[in-house]
């Protein structure tokens, strides 16, 4: 995260009066950027190196993403070969959020609840709060994300791969205060094609088996047709 935050002063051109100019008190409604040598598609593309962090924040994330799979395979002692649709065969998604100030307190509601489809995603906010989670007692409780820190939410995929060991916890974000909310989410997501399957390893007797193998693109289509609130329990529960 600190490269991130560094890589983010390179943007200011030293020169004064380039780049961005904007929350001046003298004139509060202007905002405007400048880019030097702009008819140069390099030096265009130099002004700012979004795609660049945007590519290595997605790198890393995905890195954690699966250092953190397998370190939940290794506390299931489950051999690396058998989680070959959750770590080899994925494919990541990023998604860049922004939530605005609500302008009245009954459309407070930044993002419905739902849970992720995906196995595993992490979540990257500004210090704006505003993310909830259900917790086991069943009500909504906010998640305090200390400044730098990252959110780990484990997706359904991953809840029927570790046979309901892993618990793909409801949220939905809720706006409240003055500032705008954004947030950057990695998602890992298995490939087309992958099929998600209960470790053997966590089905026995006292842990039936709760979901049947599936196909993961054919469960995300079930749930876009249907955009059930338990989408994988009526999908694939037995
Ligand atoms: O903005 C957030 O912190 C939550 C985003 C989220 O839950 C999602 O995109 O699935
Ligand atoms: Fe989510």
């Amino acid at each position: 995260m600190a490269d991130h935050h560094h890589h983010h002063h390179h943007h200011q051109n030293p020169k004064p009066y380039r780049s961005y100019q904007g929350k001046c008190p003298v004139v509060p409604l202007h905002e405007s950027f400048g880019i030097d040598d702009a008819t140069r598609l390099e030096a265009a593309r130099d002004f700012t190196h979004l795609i660049e962090i945007l590519n290595m924040m997605s790198s890393k994330m995905l890195e954690l993403s699966f250092m953190i799979l397998e370190m939940i395979f290794a506390s299931f002692d489950i051999e690396e070969k058998k989680y070959e649709a959750l770590v080899r065969d994925s494919v990541s998604f990023l998604r860049v959020m922004k939530y605005k100030v609500p302008t009245s307190e009954d459309q407070n509601l930044g993002l419905v609840a739902h849970t992720d489809k995906n196995a595993i995603t992490i979540l990257c906010q500004n210090e704006v709060q505003g993310l909830e989670i259900v917790t086991k007692e069943g009500h909504w409780e906010q998640v305090v994300v200390p400044k730098d820190a990252l959110v780990v939410i484990v997706g359904d995929a991953l809840k029927a791969w570790s046979n309901g060991r892993l618990v793909a916890v409801k949220h939905r974000v809720v706006m409240k205060g003055e500032k705008e909310r954004y947030s950057f989410g990695l998602f890992t997501v298995p490939k087309e094609g992958a099929m998600i399957e209960a470790a053997r390893e966590l089905v026995d007797n006292e842990h039936p088996l709760l979901y049947r193998p599936f196909k993961f693109a054919d469960y995300f289509s079930y749930f876009v047709s249907n955009l059930s609130d338990d989408a994988l329990e009526i999908y694939a529960g037995v």
